[in-house]
């Protein structure tokens, strides 16, 4: 699988929706990739590289999805590295004791919540999601994963929406964006 091929997977398959969720967003949906086989196994195989060497051996103790699209991509991401899959959900979600932080996003404010046993001191984690817009998501995760005593080895996203400038929040975690825009 080369990197033109997922861009025309990208260029058929995700589409444009104007004035989503609200007035002035274009909505990028990923619904279509993830309805052909192909595409989708060859974007999960992309996103699992940023949990892997340069040998190809994986480098990461979990995978965590950021609800609801990440968990659709991170998790097969995580079943690809041989690895856990940790859900990151919307407020009141998750049944037993959580850490908690609350973010603003490109259309929103939320709070997100991960169980405080979902990982373990000195986990290394991949972060995965669809798309990174202002960060605000990535960077709550981040923090949530910091309450854990565990660190950010990477976050893996489709799409980079680079003019909300989420980057910048991200600090030092590598970002493996599959297309920015
Ligand atoms: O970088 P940000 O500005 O935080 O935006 C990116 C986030 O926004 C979307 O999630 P959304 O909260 O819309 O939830 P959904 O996946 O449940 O639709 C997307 O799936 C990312 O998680
Ligand atoms: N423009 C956008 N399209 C799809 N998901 C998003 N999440 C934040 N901004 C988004």
């Amino acid at each position: 699988m080369t990197s033109s091929d997922i861009d025309r997977y990208f260029d058929a398959l995700i589409r444009d929706i104007p004035d989503f969720p609200k007035p002035g967003v274009l909505f990028k949906d990923i619904t279509p990739l993830l309805a052909d086989h192909d595409a989708f196994t060859a974007t999960v195989q992309a996103l699992a590289a940023a949990g892997r060497d340069e040998s190809g051996a994986t480098v990461v103790d979990k995978v965590i999805g950021m609800e609801a699209r990440g968990f659709i991509l991170a998790a097969p991401v995580a079943l690809a590295l041989g690895v856990g899959f940790v859900p990151v959900r919307k407020a009141g979600k998750l049944p037993s004791a959580t850490y908690a932080v609350s973010y603003e996003l490109e259309y929103a404010q939320a709070t997100l919540e991960m169980h405080t046993d979902a990982l373990e001191a000195g986990d290394r984690v991949l972060l995965v999601d669809d798309v990174l817009a202002t960060g605000g998501t990535a960077a709550a995760t981040q923090k949530l994963v910091g309450y854990a005593g565990a660190t950010v080895q990477a976050l893996a996203v489709l799409m980079e929406l680079s003019f909300l400038h989420g980057r910048e929040v991200l600090g030092q975690t590598p970002l493996l964006a599959l297309r920015t825009l």
